[in-house]
Formats: C-alpha cells, sequence, structure tokens
C-alpha cells in the first residue's frame, strides 16, 4: 500500500489527485494539505470530491502526517519549493507537476534529488510522453526544410505560458534537432519585422473557458504539413498518472526521474 498525501487539495488538480489516490488499486489518502491557515482546515475531503470514499480532513500543510509514503505536489512554483523542503527535511519521496519553474527553481529540484526521489513531469499522461517520442522522429525525418510550430490551448484559469508541456514538446524537438532551445524559440512575433527562419520554434497560445489541455506540434513543408496533436478531455488523466508514479518512486534511491522512466518509454 501507498500512502499518498496530496498538497494543494483544494487546487483544481488537487481534488481530482485526492479522487485518483482514494480510487486506485494499492494507494490510499493518507493527508490532504492546505495553505496553514487555511479557512477548509477541518471540513472533510469527502464533501469536495465526486469519486471515492475518505473520512480525512484537510489539513495544514506544516505538519507532514507520520503514515505518509509519497508527496504529490500540482501547486505553484513558490509552494512547490516549500513543500520540497518539507519532504526532504522528512525523506519522503516526491511526485511534480508543477508547471511554469525558471531555471534556478529547476535547480533547486535536482540539488533535492541528491537527497530523496522525485518524478517530475510537466505532463503526466501517457499519450503526451509518447507524443515526445513522435515529434523526435518527424523532428528527425523531416530534415531541415521544415517549419517548426507548437500550438497549446487551456482553461482560462491557467497562469503560465507557454504551457509546461509545450515547452517540453519543444525542448524534445530541439534536443532532436542538436539546437539550443532557448536560442530557437521564438514566443512573440509582433514586433518581428523579418520573415520567419527554418531554425525556429514558434510558439503560439490559447486560453479559454473550460480547456483541460490541448498540445499540437506542426512540421510544414511546403505543400504539405505533419499535425502531431493530443488533447486531454480529463483532469483524471493527469492525476492517474502522478499516483501511478507516486506508486512507482515509493522505495526508489534519490534522484531525479521522469515519466517516462516510469512508463518504461526510457529516459
Ligand atoms: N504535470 C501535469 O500533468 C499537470 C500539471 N498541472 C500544473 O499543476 C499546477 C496546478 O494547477 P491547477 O490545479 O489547475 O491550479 P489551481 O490554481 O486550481 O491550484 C493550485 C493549488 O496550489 C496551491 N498553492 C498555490 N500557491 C501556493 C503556495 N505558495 N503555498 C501553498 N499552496 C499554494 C493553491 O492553494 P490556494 O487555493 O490556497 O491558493 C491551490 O490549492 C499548475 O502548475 C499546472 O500547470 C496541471 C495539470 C496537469
Ligand atoms: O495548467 C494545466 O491545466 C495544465 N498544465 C500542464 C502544462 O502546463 O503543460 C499540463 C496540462 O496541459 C494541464
Amino acid at each position: 500500500m501507498t500512502n499518498i498525501a496530496i498538497f494543494g487539495a483544494n487546487g483544481r488538480m488537487g481534488k481530482v489527485l485526492c479522487e485518483a489516490a482514494l480510487i486506485s488499486t494499492g494507494t490510499e489518502l493518507a493527508a490532504a494539505y492546505v495553505r496553514d491557515q487555511h479557512d477548509l482546515i477541518g471540513s472533510q475531503v469527502q464533501h469536495f470530491i465526486n469519486q471515492g470514499k475518505t473520512d480525512i480532513a484537510f489539513s495544514t500543510e506544516m505538519v507532514i502526517a507520520d503514515d505518509v509514503d509519497v508527496a504529490i505536489d500540482f501547486t505553484l512554483p513558490e509552494g512547490m519549493l516549500a513543500h520540497l523542503d518539507f519532504a526532504v527535511a522528512n525523506n519522503i519521496p516526491m511526485v511534480i507537476g508543477t508547471t511554469g519553474l525558471s531555471e534556478a527553481q529547476m535547480q533547486r529540484l535536482f540539488e533535492a534529488a541528491k537527497h530523496i526521489p522525485i518524478v517530475f513531469a510537466r505532463n503526466f499522461s501517457v499519450g503526451v510522453n509518447l507524443l515526445l517520442d513522435l515529434v523526435q522522429t518527424a523532428a528527425t525525418k523531416f530534415g531541415d526544410d521544415a517549419d517548426i510550430e507548437i500550438f497549446e490551448a487551456h482553461h482560462r484559469h491557467k497562469i503560465d505560458a507557454p504551457s509546461g508541456t509545450a515547452l517540453a514538446i519543444g525542448e524534445a524537438i530541439a534536443e532532436a534537432k542538436g539546437w539550443d532551445h532557448d536560442q530557437v524559440a521564438v514566443y512573440d512575433r509582433s514586433q518581428s519585422e523579418q520573415a520567419k527562419s527554418q531554425k525556429e520554434i514558434g510558439y503560439s497560445v490559447l486560453r479559454a473557458g473550460d480547456i483541460v489541455g490541448e498540445h499540437t506540434a506542426y512540421f510544414a513543408l511546403m505543400g504539405e504539413r505533419l499535425e502531431l496533436t493530443h488533447k486531454a478531455s480529463s483532469r483524471m488523466t493527469f492525476a492517474r498518472g502522478a499516483v501511478r508514479a507516486a506508486k512507482w518512486v515509493q522505495n526508489k534511491h534519490p534522484g531525479f526521474y521522469s515519466m517516462r522512466e516510469v512508463l518504461e518509454l526510457g529516459k
């Protein structure tokens, strides 16, 4: 049995992660943490979820329960780093899905992974992790004539852009091409008065309504184009992936692991 704690348990992902921990085989929801002094502390989690049965209440993230085997974090960068410090201090493995991390914040993750095992993924769905392979194949086989663009669409509440997944797709493509991603990424063409070059990965972003998450990588030649698209229609897809990662990481050595390793798709 893997006893799972959820940080940010009142968030959009947090609630679904509580459900996933409750309904998955071999896992139990051990703690549902919210910010210290949050109004929800003491309220039954059961009242906020649609699936699963539990009698635990939301509790403060400042006190880590003794029986927690793995903690999952889908919050915001600042909160995630505070939770990570707790996890290191308490020797608890972590699964992290929080996006929008800076280079310096990523370095904090790598440092923590010397002390505890961490699975970090900007997307926990099976499909996106397969897509990361497919875009590398397309990037290699199309050669240097193809224009490469990435489009992503998410719900109106999302605050980071481009999405973590879009960046992961772009970085996978850059790696396959032997490019430095930061040198080729184009996020804004509004000030450019030049036609694009072939050595670019252009990003475009849509925020609207309740879109769970959609990503398309375009490879365009004159006269044809390939579009590789992934559409997530339920947050449970990400939550199930994260719970699967939690079971996988429970007894691992300290280290920085990817969802691709959990899914046995390679590093
Ligand atoms: N890797 C993946 O597969 C996926 C990743 N994500 C990522 O997960 C993250 C959360 O998304 P979503 O659930 O939609 O966001 P929400 O805004 O719904 O939830 C965010 C949660 O984080 C908490 N939080 C924010 N800041 C802090 C802090 N400083 N300290 C403690 N808790 C904090 C919030 O608490 P409060 O309510 O008190 O502010 C809330 O519980 C995003 O980064 C998103 O991109 C989302 C889906 C899939
Ligand atoms: O914020 C979201 O909702 C999502 N965030 C992740 C990202 O930034 O890629 C994953 C997913 O697309 C949903």
